[in-house]
């Protein structure tokens, strides 16, 4: 089970025109797996990540996540499947500033009707993986940048997503903390065995990838074949592959 998105075009009101923010998408990201997406500014790449959080709707294709194809589901319906299968780490982990790291984690059990109580050993647990075992009576001011988008990481993960979206981790972090951070994010994906889709403007941090597909101008690179905007999933042993058109 995975992240498909086949054929998926997107567009936003331009003025009395439409502008194409996504055109003919497909992408297929399988558990255990993490996709880079990169891209110059305006290029569709927030796009891609909304359409696969479900959080936006597309003009034409199909989204499907775990096996599930979210068109066609009900608002509610939608709720519920992001709640279950679907973790976001985003630029700024807006964590509440009175709340310890472990209570940031309690409090996505609570959202989903679990009691913080039981809740703990697993905020624990995430808190320790992701380095931060001690640190788990802090308040965010008692972090440092780096200490809490770990934070944010490890909520992202506290109702065992399936399904992994992270935009521009590293972008409030030097380049050591960002590369440390998207390094992490690796091995919990395949760790937890997420299929997980990072959207980053800096390829630098991009070496553990399994693949890193460019969007341009709302398509996807072609893939070497050249069939199309289709970019299947190619096993590579942990070595970067690089499918710019
Ligand atoms: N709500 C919206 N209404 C109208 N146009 C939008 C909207 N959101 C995005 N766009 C346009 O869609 C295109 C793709 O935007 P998107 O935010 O997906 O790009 P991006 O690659 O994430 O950019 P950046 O790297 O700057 O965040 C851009 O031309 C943008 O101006």
């Amino acid at each position: 089970m995975s992240l498909d998105l086949s054929d998926v075009t997107l567009t936003y009101p331009d003025g009395d025109d439409r502008l194409t923010a996504l055109d003919h998408v497909t992408l297929h990201v399988p558990r255990g797996t993490l996709t880079a997406v990169a891209g110059p500014s305006g290029s569709g790449k927030s796009s891609l990540l909304a359409v696969a959080a479900t959080l936006v709707t597309p003009d034409a294709g199909t989204v499907s996540v775990d096996g599930v194809t979210t068109t066609g589901l009900s608002r509610a319906e939608l709720t519920g499947l992001r709640r279950r299968t679907i973790g976001i780490v985003f630029q700024q982990p807006h964590l509440l500033p009175s709340l310890t790291a472990l209570e940031q984690l309690q409090l996505m059990a609570s959202i989903d009707g679990r009691s913080p109580a039981g809740a703990r050993g697993r905020a624990l647990e995430l808190l320790a993986a992701v380095g931060l075992a001690d640190r788990a009576g802090r308040r965010p001011h008692q972090l440092s940048g780096g200490q809490r988008q770990r934070v944010g990481i490890a909520r992202a993960l506290m109702n065992e997503p399936t399904l992994l979206l992270v935009d521009e981790p590293t972008s409030a972090l030097d380049h050591e903390r960002g590369a440390a951070v998207v390094d992490l994010i690796t091995r919990l994906t395949r760790e937890r065995g997420t299929a997980t889709v990072l959207v980053t403007h800096d390829r630098t941090h991009l070496r553990a990838a399994d693949r890193i597909v460019e969007v341009d101008d709302g398509r996807l690179g072609d893939p070497p074949s050249g069939s199309g905007t289709s970019v299947g999933y190619r096993p590579q042993g942990g070595v970067t592959a690089t499918m710019s058109g």
